[in-house]
């Protein structure tokens, strides 16, 4: 099998494609079908220094130059890739699994928008002046970081590259950027239409491979800030490291999120976000609502309006636009999946539906929804990354709010009621970085985006992003004499 857009090499650095045979064989696998597709090479310290070098070399320049100019590079590249949405759209399935009727609409077209949104931010990017007494005065200068360090997790390549790329390149800065090594191709195309676009040699460096490439660069003296977007115990080793450096870092981490659905919510909308919640992207999805705490009074018509709704899925062909469902990420991936749900049914959860390995090629399970699930079930309480749903029993509205922030985790929550004050209320309480009231995972760009607790540090999106992005150097201007004790 071909996919259309193959990368002509593993790496992009320094403005164009680069191959070191030397480095570890890295597959790429079509988790439909669990072919190879393609063969990579995992970045060599000779792969990685080209890269660090090449980011060192362009990055004052490029800060140099007028935030409207960095700006208009940034625009030219989100309407290129909107342009190619099909093609990249294409790619990112054979990368990730995921159906094309979703990465047409999630994946390039999010990417374009954060390339627009921060390209349009570009020349805003100001200080301030500070009156003082006497005459004095202050300012500030909105400066770049310098090199920061990308690295992605597998399950949105595309957008992570680009959430992450386009404030440090808007700010200044230039990036490294390590793709999950499961997910490797599309980061390549990113860079590659950043170029396209007009932007000079070496801000954009897309180096390949797994923990050991990730770790050469979050070291190494060069690196002045790290964001990763990956698992909680990755997020603690790099933010560790990262620390020893003093390094600025954005974590984008994992979570447990609570979805609370009251009993006067409108049905079809509360069972529609927990789909949204539990089962887009096969259930891979950061902010997830997988604990699913729904009062008692509409749980039953809960379950059978979802098992109804269910029926609707159609699993198969990721390609074929028809399909919502596809495959996981990865054998791996799957393996994990189908752990925890023989760890559910062990500790007594009730299965309502699905928890079965769908017979044939491809890394498919389905969508698995458990009922009568309690609290301190290891279901309930560790992140699973896949298609599984834990439907908790509720009563009254401040048990819940406990029970929803009972967990090391605070990525997001939602609640579904008709009563917007009760949702203000519970919105106030939650222990999260993004809530939804009457909606589930929506990530536009405009909004911050990022975890309080262990699910993360930073947010990414939004103007917030630029914080992340740059630092101010104050100035002080005496216009009065200068008194000096002798
Ligand atoms: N908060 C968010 O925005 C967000 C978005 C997507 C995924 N996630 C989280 O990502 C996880 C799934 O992705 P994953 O399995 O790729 O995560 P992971 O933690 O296994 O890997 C993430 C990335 O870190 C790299 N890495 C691993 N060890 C490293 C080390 N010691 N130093 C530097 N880099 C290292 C990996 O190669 C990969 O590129 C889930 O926990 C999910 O919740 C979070």
């Amino acid at each position: 099998m071909t996919y259309p857009t193959q990368p002509t090499s593993s790496h992009f650095v320094n403005g164009a494609y680069l191959e070191d045979a030397a480095g570890a064989a890295l597959p790429v696998i079509y988790p439909a079908t669990g072919q190879v597709i393609a063969t990579l090479h995992e970045a060599t310290p000779a792969v990685i220094e080209a890269a660090l070098i090449a980011a060192r070399d362009a990055q004052a320049e490029w800060a140099a130059m007028s935030g409207t100019e960095r700006g208009r590079i940034l625009r030219r590249a989100a309407d290129i890739m909107r342009d190619r949405n099909r093609e990249l759209s294409i790619l990112e399935t054979y990368d990730t699994g995921k159906p094309l009727q979703e990465t047409l609409v999630a994946d390039a077209t999010s990417g374009a928008d954060a390339l627009e949104y921060f390209g349009g931010l570009a020349a805003s990017l100001t200080g301030e002046h500070i009156p003082l007494g006497g005459g004095n005065w202050a300012y500030t200068v909105r400066q770049p970081l310098g090199v920061c360090v990308g690295i992605g997790a597998w399950n949105y390549p595309t957008q992570i590259a680009c959430w992450k790329g386009a404030p440090a390149l808007a700010c200044g800065n230039a990036m490294v950027f390590k793709p999950s090594e499961t997910t490797p191709l599309c980061a390549l195309k990113v860079a590659e239409i950043l170029h396209e676009a007009g932007l000079p040699a070496g801000l954009f460096n897309v180096v390949q491979g797994a923990g050991d490439v990730g770790r050469a660069l979050v070291t190494d003296a060069r690196v002045d800030k790290v964001s990763l977007t990956g698992s909680v115990p990755t997020g603690r080793k790099v933010y560790a490291a990262a620390a020893a450096g003093m390094k600025h870092v954005t974590m984008e981490l994992g979570g447990k999120s609570p979805l609370v659905i009251f009993d006067d919510a409108d049905l079809d909308d509360a069972v529609g976000g927990a789909i949204l919640g539990n089962f887009y992207s096969s259930g891979q999805v950061c902010s997830n609502g997988t604990r699913v705490f729904v009062q008692k009074g509409i749980k039953q018509a809960f379950l059978t309006r979802l098992a109804e709704r269910l029926a609707d899925a159609k699993i198969g062909d990721p390609m074929d636009e028809q399909v919502s469902f596809g495959p996981m990420v990865s054998e791996g991936q799957l393996g994990i999946v189908e752990r925890y749900i023989a760890k559910g049914i062990e500790e007594g959860a009730r299965l309502v539906t699905g928890g079965k390995r769908l017979d044939g090629q491809g890394y498919y399970i389905e969508p698995t929804v458990f009922a009568d699930v309690t609290d301190e079930m290891v279901i309930a309480r560790e992140e699973i990354f896949g298609p599984v749903m834990c439907v908790l029993d509720f009563e009254a509205e401040a048990e819940v709010l406990t029970r929803a922030n009972d967990t090391e985790y605070g990525l997001a929550a939602g609640v579904f009621t008709r009563d917007l004050t009760r949702a203000h209320r519970m919105v106030a309480g939650f222990q999260a970085g993004t809530c939804f009231i009457n909606s589930y995972n929506d990530a536009p760009v405009e909004v911050p985006f990022g975890g309080v607790k262990a699910s993360g540090v930073g947010r990414e999106n939004s103007k917030a992003a630029i914080e992340h992005y740059s630092q101010l150097k104050s100035v002080f201007v005496r216009m009065d004499r200068v008194e000096a004790p002798f």
